[in-house]
């Protein structure tokens, strides 16, 4: 899959994945009206919104993007109907030709982890028979338990060819209080950036490994030390938009083939609608504002790596 997203990107010519995060304060409200005299104002119904909501997005960016990252937390609050449409989304996306990064954010003892990997990457044995359940081409995969946290994942992406997005350096703002914290005078998300070096040098595709890293956004000065520290990992960098990412602040996660880094934006795209700067569109239009946004945030990446 590694391959698959590189040539997705260099064929879009687009570094950058759209979030799938679907809140209900996101959906507009004709698609929610047109979901709940359906399936009323239950569980399925929101799951229906969200489903008709992520089908028209995908419907209008597809063909500008390499990838999507469905949160699955925004499915799972839904209970079973929104791990359904986490799903649907999942299997549509992967129809449309797009890389599927879900981010799971998983990661426990290793009998555990196997579990996790089985169910999202792998095959799961009923008998005779193997299941695909959640089938992502990707997921993100939280290193705090380490190693033997962290191996059934690899396991599974080498006997599927698939891959993780381990965590490095989040974006959000307390994400120093222990990830920069000093150990033997190097601060810990260096310390987990070689180990993502180390655990992909035995899984590599033809120029990068199945083994990514995230790194925020939001701190380009430790982007610039982890893609030196890793320099065959992928980096999926959220953080951009919403949480105040520019592109400008990214050319520093890129090699300099112009590759190597993949920038989410979820709130920034799907729900652009709501921002001042796509308001012409409309709420009605939701869907062509997304499109906008996603041509307006390949420009700024694009333009700040050539003026790199
Ligand atoms: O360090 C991290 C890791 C993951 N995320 C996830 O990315 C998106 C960001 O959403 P925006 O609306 O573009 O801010 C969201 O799913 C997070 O859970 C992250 O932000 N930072």
């Amino acid at each position: 899959m590694i391959n698959q997203l590189v040539s997705n990107i260099k064929k879009t010519g687009a570094p950058i994945v759209v979030g799938l995060d679907p809140m209900l304060g996101y959906i507009p409200e004709h698609v929610q009206k047109k979901a709940y005299a359906e399936y009323g104002e239950t569980l399925e119904g929101a799951a229906e919104a969200i489903w008709q909501f992520n089908k028209a997005i995908v419907d209008n960016t597809y063909d500008l993007i390499p990838a999507v990252k469905p949160q699955i937390a925004m499915y799972e609050q839904f209970g079973i109907p929104g791990l359904a449409a986490f799903k649907k989304t999942t299997d549509y996306c992967k129809e449309k030709g797009l890389a599927v990064i879900g981010d799971i954010k998983r990661g426990d003892i290793g009998s555990t982890s196997k579990a996790y990997a089985v169910g999202h990457l792998g095959r799961v044995q009923v008998g005779n028979k193997t299941f695909a359940a959640f089938d992502e081409d990707f997921v993100t995969v939280n290193p705090y338990l380490g190693s033997d946290g962290v191996n059934p994942f690899l396991d599974v992406c080498r006997e599927e060819k698939k891959g993780v997005f381990v965590l490095v350096k989040t974006s959000n703002p307390s994400s120093g209080e222990f990830q920069d914290q000093l150990v033997g005078g190097r601060p810990i998300y260096e310390l987990v950036g070689e180990k993502v070096a180390a655990w992909g040098e035995e899984l590599m595709g033809d120029d990068y490994s199945y083994v990514g890293a995230v790194v925020g956004a939001t701190y380009p000065e430790m982007g610039r030390v982890l893609r030196r520290i890793m320099p065959k990992a992928y980096i999926l960098v959220p953080g951009y938009g919403a949480q105040g990412g520019r592109g400008k602040d990214l050319v520093h996660f890129f090699n300099k083939d112009g590759l190597g880094a993949i920038v989410n934006s979820s709130r920034g795209i799907i729900a652009a609608y709501k921002q001042e700067q796509y308001a012409r569109f409309g709420e009605a239009n939701f869907a062509d504002a997304s499109r906008a946004a996603v041509k307006d945030m390949i420009d700024d990446i694009k333009g700040a790596l050539e003026h790199e």
